[in-house]
């Protein structure tokens, strides 16, 4: 029998489930409940939890982690998560993890263009596909970077990753992510985030789906401090959504792949685990529309470092120094005077990975062997990087009257280690050749 909390059980066809209903605010102490009365009052774990749920608290901080930091839900649910048969290994597909230690290190800068179409009845478990990362898993540090390719909606298989919050940055394809805490929408143009462990299974709402997953194997991605911005700007927190609770009652078997330390390991349930009746809590899966990003830029001249672009961060250690930036070059008026307005030539002591949702980046000319929707490209650290050739040309001779760069959404995951590409991602047929060329016949004009 399975039914979601909308459906009625006996012969009666289901009604469509309503669209996800949210609540908002980044890092807020949310609360939702699918049925009245779910959530107890005053207290987390009465002696007996309303409705004969089993009440249960996730965390994603460690219980002593100073208040901002802190972050933990208490899930009621039909059946405590522990209530579940042991895991054995499974086949890890292209999925590859930290530390990233099968191909050397390259200094080179290296383009893809999208994943090949996937095999027919590939999910989006089964159609991750790891490109490179650092850090390493178990010393909980670094990221990785996937790509993914689907064609079809996981309907008895749910994922969690004990390894790392899951950013999903969906390029082609709408996403419905069914989560313990409800569902999330996350169409091209919105990105998602999935809190390490957390249950979800991904159904395809607009035929097959591409995209791209930051792993977050470090601290959990925050917003950026504004400084001297102010109060208000870049990505506004009342913009990031987290589900209503919504749940599946299914007593039937649900097979639960769970990836700990780079591997998958598997087990059938006799039910699903998507089984949270109401939650609350600082800990939830969020989608954020990258449209809604506040764009702020120079008003004078020169072209300010992408920093101001940040959506997320994921601090590390030092102050100022990501683990991650989660970075978006979203529409925005560029207006400099006197000014060379794409990005500028430079060697950055970060890491730099970049992809595409849509239309074209203002540094890259698009178009087949070019920096194309779902493609990527890396420029390690220091590596020497900026705008092609045809692009300069262009800049440097363009009229500087105000114009509109509206014709694409680009982002970057930018961190303070090298990212190794793994060797499916150096042998990959998709791996552009010749990428230097983008640079090759800069003419020389000094003393000209
Ligand atoms: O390399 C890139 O295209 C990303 C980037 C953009 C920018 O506006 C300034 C610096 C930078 O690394
Ligand atoms: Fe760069």
């Amino acid at each position: 029998m399975s039914a979601t909390h909308t459906e009625q059980r006996a012969g009666v066809p289901a009604p469509e489930p309503a669209a996800p209903a949210y609540s908002s605010g980044f890092g807020n102490e949310h609360s939702s409940e699918a049925v009245p009365g779910a959530l107890p009052v005053g207290r987390n774990s009465p002696q007996r939890a309303p409705l004969g749920l089993y009440a249960e608290q996730l965390s994603g901080s460690a219980f002593t982690e100073p208040r901002h930091d802190n972050r933990r839900s208490w899930l009621y649910r039909i059946r405590p998560s522990a209530a579940h048969p042991p895991f054995a290994r499974t086949d890890n597909g292209a999925l590859r993890g930290a530390p990233f230690t099968e191909t050397e290190p390259d200094p080179n800068r290296l383009r893809w263009d999208p994943l090949p179409d996937p095999a027919p009845g590939t999910d989006f478990v089964a159609g991750l596909w790891t490109l490179g990362g650092n850090g390493d898993i178990r010393q909980r540090t670094g990221m990785a970077v996937h790509l993914y390719a689907a064609d079809v909606s996981m309907t008895d298989r749910v994922f969690s990753d004990s390894d790392g919050e899951l950013l999903i940055v969906p390029e082609r394809g709408g996403l419905l992510l069914h989560t313990e805490f409800g569902r999330l929408r996350a169409e091209p143009g919105q990105v998602a985030l999935i809190p390490r462990g957390v249950r979800f299974r991904v159904e395809l709402t607009g035929g097959p789906a591409r995209g791209y997953v930051c792993e977050n194997y470090g601290r959990p991605f925050t917003l950026p401090e504004l400084g001297p911005i102010g109060a208000n700007g870049l990505a506004n927190p009342r913009d990031f959504l987290a589900p209503a609770a919504a749940f599946e009652d299914r007593e039937e078997p649900v097979e639960v792949v769970n990836k700990f330390c780079g591997n998958l390991w598997a087990a059938v349930y006799d039910h699903s685990p998507l089984d949270v009746v109401a939650w609350h809590g600082t800990l939830a899966p969020y989608v954020y529309d990258l449209r809604r990003f506040n764009v702020l830029g120079s008003i004078s001249y020169d072209h300010p470092d992408p920093s101001i672009f940040t959506v997320l961060t994921s601090p590390s250690d030092t102050p100022g120094l990501a683990g991650i930036d989660f970075v978006v070059f979203a529409p925005r008026w560029l207006v400099g005077e006197d000014t060379f307005r794409p990005p500028y030539f430079h060697r950055n002591v970060m890491s730099e990975y970049m992809g595409l949702i849509e239309g074209a980046y203002d540094a890259k000319t698009s178009g087949p062997g070019g920096f194309v929707p779902g493609g990527g490209s890396l420029h390690n650290m220091m590596s020497a990087h900026g705008p092609d050739r045809e692009t300069f040309e262009k800049a440097s001779a363009a009229e500087l009257t105000p114009q509109k760069v509206d014709d694409g959404l680009a982002f970057m995951f930018e961190t303070r280690w090298p990212v190794t590409a793994t060797a499916q991602a150096l042998g990959a047929g998709h791996l552009q050749s010749g990428y230097d060329r983008v640079w090759g016949g800069m003419e020389r004009h000094f003393g000209r």
